[in-house]
């Protein structure tokens, strides 16, 4: 009825049961393809690791029926001859031996009393084989000698597990303690249920075993070996037809075929023809139940009941097949799509460099950076190529996906785009450079004319040295942009960066190579950038160098600067000597003393001073302006600053040393009118185009309109409508200019109006050319807003006890008041008090002052007892900023003096040119620094020179 398991499965299974001995080892060795698809099927469902993985599919149970003929005939003859040879053992088997030497061999169900072999893992079903390791001598030595009095047979049953141990226990350790167990206790632990098992070769502890009947254990007989007397069990009567038999052996079957069809190795098998008992075991045999359920399943007499067990176990194995089955399609298809991708690329590369389309990768780097190295390659130092080609040799070796090669790649890359030895040919045109000088900045003729001095020595030498300039100087002086003009000058590549706040020495000489991300430093990222091997380097704000966490980046820079050291300037990333020495460094500084010592040395300063209003004019007029209105696209024409708004923008908005502020002032002026004209433009071109409209909707203005529009005069009509629309205003603007400027100064009115005023304004002046802006003094507050300083003298008459003085800042210079005042007078109450945030050197300075003073008063008027007498008050107003130095002391004295005579200071006594004073009083030692100002700025001063404070004293108090 059922089909056969299939021929070749059948062939396996006749031959080693036919010829048992010798094909046991093959059993153990799963060559069979029968026993290795078994072994394959049961390992991989994860059975018990040692006796499920064994336990092998075999012949025909002796469940009663015969067994295969051939087997049985081997069995026959050699239980005859080992009985006939030994002629003894067991009573039981004696009897039988005896009385099968008279009528007939032994047969298995005449095996009442049997060694009971325990079997941790599983039960052994009757037709498989199930090889078991026997650890006790004893036991193994009493089935040798079985077997060779030809008894067989011994009962194989499933060891109950102990209650405490875990099912999960390593199988090692269960095994050790079912080696342990003897006689009782292997008794009480072993299932009564077993299975009569021949033992069909001992090689070694292994013994293997083949099932044939049920047993069931009735009494033991001999505790060691464990021997046992057993039952012979047979299955219940069962009727073959019954529907129900047939219908669940039908789906046992059905699902067996599932099983064995969703998993591979089986899939070209059929399940043999067993009758239902039979295929009940199989089903539960070969599924990776429980060793319990399976012992159910053995324990089992009832067909029916049996086979309805086996089709749970083989249910829940064919759905455990099937989740088996998509977790591999899963992880298939995920494999096989990554590898279909990277097969298809590898192919694709292949394709490509067969046609010559592409070389590999490394092959193209390879040639990539030979390539590049080309044009220097004669000029590049020797120890550089050899250091390129050993790394070209490297990046060949290695793999590209390795991290050690990218870091080669970048490595090379940096290499070999660095200009080695390639430098660009400088200008020594001393002409030429003066004119671009000139051309770019206004004044600064030291600066120039030491540029120039660098120029002509390059020009007598043939190449320019190295050299480090430091231009020092307060900010918006022109310090960068001077650097800038000294590039073009001489020709050469500018490339500017800024150490300020610099605190990573890194930043300056790279990191090491082993870093993750390591990157050069400046220099070399300067030198890549420019692509030539003496640019001029402009290195910003050296003054506000940081202190640096991890090492001195002063050194660093040193290293980069110094004519000395930087011919091999080693950057920690190339690690290969790079020639700096040709480099023109250009440092700029607000003030030098915050530069460490050891770079000051070797710069040569020039200081940028700052400049006066009337160079400040000059710049605006011919530089700032120039470039401003280029830069917002208007044309001269268009716009008019006069004189008294750029004086104004100057005084009043933007007092500083420099001209950036300047600058920026201008700029906004410059946009806000950019932004009228647009507007205006713009305004008018809607109006145009409503006409146009107009013109189409009504034939009867259409002339008129065409006409406007064809004209083309598209300023004059918009001068036209505003004057229309304004026209009030312009009246009214014109009286307001007649009457008051200032009045037009804190006018309210919106910009453009005011804007559309001044146009007005100078409509008038200047006749026909009514687009022309002009900014004066009337509407610079429109575009710039209110004043931001008012003039720095407070009083116009000094006050007794109010001196004025000269400071330096960082805006470069500005003029302070120094203020002394009574507090309060009595016998001995001398004292002072100081305030206006002075530092611990103006405070020493003001009680020396104090000191000298009382000296000098006491020398002048002995009998003036101010001093001693009186409680001052000492206050330098712009109390919010910090002063210090020590070079206020006269002014100080003076102001005391001048409380404690109650004189006044003359008029024209101690000043600055800005703040419109006549006469300013200098140390003697400080001529030299005053005789080295430009003409135009001592113009119009009275300087006095004096050795001591006595001269003071006769210049500010005696007529
Ligand atoms: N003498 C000058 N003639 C023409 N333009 C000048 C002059 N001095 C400065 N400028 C202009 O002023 C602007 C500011 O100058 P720059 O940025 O070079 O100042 P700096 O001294 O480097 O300031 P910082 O110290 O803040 O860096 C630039 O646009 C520059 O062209």
């Amino acid at each position: 009825m059922l089909k056969a398991l299939s021929s070749s499965c059948f062939q396996g299974r006749l031959r080693l049961s036919a010829r048992f001995p010798a094909a046991a080892v093959n059993v153990g060795e799963g060559r069979s393809p029968l026993l290795r698809v078994l072994g394959s099927l049961t390992s991989r469902r994860g059975g018990s690791p040692v006796f499920w993985r064994k336990a092998f599919f075999c012949s025909e149970p002796d469940d009663g029926s015969e067994p295969p003929a051939e087997a049985k005939a081997e069995e026959e003859s050699e239980a005859t001859a080992n009985v006939a040879a030994e002629g003894g053992g067991a009573e039981e088997a004696d009897s039988k031996a005896s009385s099968a030497i008279v009528s007939m061999n032994p047969r298995p169900e005449d095996y009442l009393s049997v060694i009971a072999l325990p079997l941790p893992h599983r039960p052994l079903f009757p037709g498989f084989y199930m090889p078991i390791y026997v650890k006790d001598p004893k036991l193994l030595a009493a089935l040798v000698e079985n077997r060779k009095r030809s008894v067989a047979y011994a009962g194989a049953f499933l060891l109950k597990d102990e209650p405490e141990i875990d099912v999960n226990v390593a199988s090692g350790e269960t095994d050790k303690s079912v080696y342990d167990l003897k006689g009782k206790e292997l008794f009480k632990r072993l299932h009564e249920v077993g299975t009569l098992a021949q033992i069909t070769s001992i090689q070694g502890d292994q013994v293997v075993l083949i099932g044939h009947r049920r047993l069931r254990i009735t009494e033991m007989v001999d505790e060691d070996p464990l021997t046992v007397k057993v039952d012979h069990l047979k299955e219940e009567a069962y009727n073959k037809d019954d529907d129900i038999i047939k219908a669940t052996a039908f789906e046992v079957i059905s699902t067996l075929r599932d099983v064995l069809k969703t998993s591979s190795l089986w899939r070209d098998h059929h399940i043999g023809d067993f009758n239902y008992p039979r295929l009940a075991d199989f089903g539960a045999a070969i599924s990776g139940a429980n060793k319990l359920l399976c012992q159910q399943v053995l324990e089992e007499l009832n067909v029916y009941k049996r086979l309805k067990l086996t089709l749970e176990l083989v249910k829940k194995e064919m759905e455990i097949s099937k989740i088996q089955e998509s977790i591999a399609k899963a992880i298939e298809e995920k494999v096989s799509r990554e590898q279909r991708r990277y097969l298809l690329t590898e192919q694709l590369k292949a394709i490509k460099k067969e046609l010559g389309m592409e070389k590999d990768d490394k092959t193209a780097l390879t040639a990539k950076f030979r390539e590049r190295l080309e044009p220097n390659k004669d000029r590049c130092p020797p120890d550089v190529l050899q250091v390129i080609e050993e790394e070209l040799t490297k990046l060949q070796m290695l793999e590209p996906v390795s991290s050690e090669f990218n870091v080669t790649r970048n490595y090379l890359d940096w290499l070999t785009s660095l200009p080695w030895g390639n430098y660009s040919t400088e200008n020594f045109d001393v002409h030429r450079a003066q004119k671009i000088l000139d051309e770019d900045h206004y004044g600064l003729s030291d600066v120039k004319e030491r540029i120039l001095e660098f120029i002509a020595v390059g020009k007598l030498r043939g190449a320019s040295q190295g050299k480090i300039i430091c231009l020092s100087g307060p900010p918006g002086v022109g310090k960068t942009s001077i650097g800038r003009s000294i590039a073009r000058a001489l020709d050469r590549k500018f490339y500017r960066f800024s150490v300020g706040g610099l605190a990573d020495v890194a930043e300056i000489k790279g990191h090491r190579r082993t870093y993750i991300g390591a990157m050069p430093g400046k220099m070399v990222q300067c030198l890549k950038s420019v692509g030539t091997a003496n640019p001029l380097v402009l290195i910003d704000e050296i003054d506000k160098l940081g202190r640096g966490h991890a090492g001195d980046p002063a050194s660093a820079l040193l290293e980069l600067l110094d004519p000395e050291q930087n011919i091999n300037f080693l950057d920690h990333y190339l690690d290969v000597p790079i020639d700096l020495s040709k480099v023109l460094f250009v440092c700029t500084a607000n003030v030098t003393e915050t530069i460490p010592n050891p770079l000051l040395d070797r710069m040569e300063v020039i200081s940028l001073a700052g400049y006066i209003t009337d160079e400040k004019m000059h710049i605006a007029r011919d530089y700032l302006e120039k470039t401003i209105r280029e830069a917002c696209g208007i044309k001269p024409d268009q716009v008019e600053v006069t004189d008294t708004a750029l004086l104004s923008l100057i005084e009043n908005y933007c007092r500083e040393a420099g001209v950036r502020n300047l600058q920026k002032h201008i700029e906004k002026i410059y946009r806000k009118i950019a932004l009228q004209l647009v507007r205006r433009g713009l305004s008018n071109e809607p109006e145009v185009d409503s006409q146009k409209i107009d013109s189409q909707e009504s034939s009867s203005t259409s002339e008129e309109a065409v006409e406007i529009v064809g004209d083309g005069q598209i300023g004059k009509n918009i001068d036209a409508s505003a004057s229309s629309v304004q026209g009030n205003e312009i009246v009214s603007e014109e009286t307001e200019h007649a009457t008051s400027h200032d009045a037009a100064v804190e006018s309210s009115e919106e910009p453009e109006q005011v804007a559309n005023k001044g146009t007005n304004n100078v409509g008038e002046a200047v006749g026909s050319d009514v687009d022309k802006v002009v900014i004066d003094v009337s509407n610079l507050v429109d575009f710039v807003g209110k004043p931001v300083f008012h003039a720095e003298r407070i009083y116009d008459q000094t006050p007794v006890g109010v001196v004025m003085g000269l400071a330096w800042n960082a805006l470069g210079g500005s003029t302070l008041y120094i203020e002394t005042t009574l507090v309060e007078q009595g016998e001995g109450k001398c004292a002072l008090h100081l305030t206006g945030q002075l530092g611990d050197v103006m405070k020493e300075s003001a009680q020396i002052a104090h000191t000298v003073a009382r000296a000098i008063l006491l020398e002048k008027e002995p009998e003036n007892q101010f001093f001693a007498n009186s409680k001052c008050h000492l206050h330098v107003p712009a109390g919010a900023t910090p002063k210090e130095g020590p070079s206020a002391g006269c002014t100080m004295i003076t102001s005391m003096l001048s409380l404690a005579m109650n004189k006044p200071v003359k008029e024209k006594t101690i000043a600055a040119r800005r703040s419109n004073v006549k006469m300013i009083i200098f140390p003697s030692a400080n001529r030299r620094d005053f005789d080295e100002l430009a003409d135009n700025v001592k113009e119009g001063l009275d300087v006095r020179f004096v050795d001591n404070y006595n001269q003071i004293l006769e210049l500010a108090f005696e007529s």
